[in-house]
This record gives structure tokens, sequence and C-alpha cells, in this order.
């Protein structure tokens, strides 16, 4: 069964229709990645899905509890430590003891340190170990590589292949190749509210040359 199924999905940002007619399921165990160019609508779809805004159009059929958001912000408090922050987390979705989590991301040497005082790179994995402490099945990541090393790509990596063998799934946006073969891609191009209208944009009577 799809922990999450879209259909006819249009979303919206500013005003603007972004994508539309997206249609996907994504079931225990399975990636999906979504790819386009800049400004297509990749963080207005990933937000739309985790509910932080509705849909234009369409349906979407997913368990709001289901899903753990990671957004461009890491979302991590600067004065509490590396454990500290991953401790909140962990009480806030009442997920899975944090040693796991500081593991994974490589966050053993880290744990003391207030989260002010990391690297964009440490930060990323910081929020990134988030994501294993919160217990939740859908990871829904924006961008999640952005500021990571190669060897931290790879960590990461092996952390979603974790995930979606013991039961999750996971929806990404991203621009590099992540070494997750099994991830389907879906290329939002094709549903560009743009080019699929392009009379919106200039209707026929209307002589651009000369106008
Ligand atoms: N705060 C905003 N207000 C109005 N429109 C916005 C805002 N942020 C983004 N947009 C517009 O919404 C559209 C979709 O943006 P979105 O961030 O979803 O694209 P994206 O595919 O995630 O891009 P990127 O690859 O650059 O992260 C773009 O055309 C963008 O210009």
């Amino acid at each position: 069964m799809a922990l999450i199924s879209v259909r006819g999905l249009a979303v919206s940002r500013g005003g603007r229709r972004a994508v539309e007619g997206v249609d996907f399921d994504l079931a225990a165990g399975e990636a999906l990645i979504l790819r386009g160019p800049n400004g297509i609508g990749k963080t207005t779809l990933l937000r739309t899905v985790a509910g932080l805004q509705p849909a234009t159009e369409g349906s979407i059929q997913a368990d709001p509890d289901a899903i753990a958001y990671a957004a461009h912000a890491d979302g991590l408090k600067g004065a509490l430590s590396v454990a500290e922050n991953l401790r909140f987390w962990r009480e806030v979705f009442g997920g899975p003891a944090i040693d796991r989590a500081v593991a994974a991301m490589n966050l053993s040497d880290l744990v003391s340190r207030p989260a002010a005082m990391l690297s964009a790179g440490q930060k990323r994995r910081l929020g990134l170990a988030r994501l294993l402490v919160t217990g939740r099945p859908v990871w829904v990541l924006d961008e999640p590589t952005v500021s990571l090393d190669a060897g931290s790509v790879a960590l990461f990596a092996d952390a979603v292949r974790a995930h979606l063998a013991q039961g999750g799934a996971a929806l990404m946006a991203t621009h590099i190749e992540l070494g997750l073969p099994e991830a389907r891609v879906l290329d939002l191009g094709p549903f560009c509210a743009d080019a699929r209208r392009p009379a919106a944009r200039a209707p026929a009577s209307f002589d651009e040359a000369f106008g």
C-alpha cells in the first residue's frame, strides 16, 4: 500500500501555478527523486505534500503524522548542543534514542558542541540526523545534501538506504547524484504549468512584435 498517493496535483507559489498534473505513488521501501530546473516548483511540491500549504488542484493521500519534513533551513537551536538538539526533537516526535542518529551522521566527536558553533556541513549533518530521531516513516527532503562533502553524501545515502530497508520511504528534491540507483526519478519538466499552457502567456490574438 502506498504511503503517499498523489493524483492530478497542481501547486502554486506567490499566486502562480508552478507544476500541474503530477501523479505518483510512494510505497514502503521506495525512494523518489524530484528533478527539474531552478524555480520549477520542487520546493513548492514538497511543502504541499508535507501539508505546509494547500494543493491548488488534485489530491494527496498521506498521513501527515507519518511525514518528517526537512527544508533548506536546518531548524537547529544554536544555543543547544548537538546531543541536546537531537534529544529535543526525539521528545517532540517520540522517536528512538539518539545514539544511532549520532553514529549514522558521524556526529560522535561533536555531541557536546553548541549547534551555533558547527560548520555549514556539520549543521546539515545534524539536521539530517534529526530525521532518524523522529521515528517517522516518510522522509520529505528538500536539497538534503547542500553543504555536504562527498563522504557525508555517502553517509546520507547509507542512512536513506537503511531507512528504506526498515520499511520507510523518501521523497527528495536534489540536483546532485546521490548514489542511490534504486531510487526512481520524476522529472518535473513536462509538468511545468507555463510550458503546458503557452497560450495563457501569449494569446493568439496578441501580436508581440507590433503591439
Ligand atoms: N516567496 C516567494 N514568493 C513568490 N514566489 C516565489 C517565492 N519563492 C519562490 N517563488 C516562485 O515559485 C516558483 C517555484 O519555486 P520553488 O522554490 O518551488 O522552485 P524549486 O524547483 O524548488 O527551485 P530551486 O531548484 O531553485 O530550489 C518559482 O517560479 C519561484 O520564482
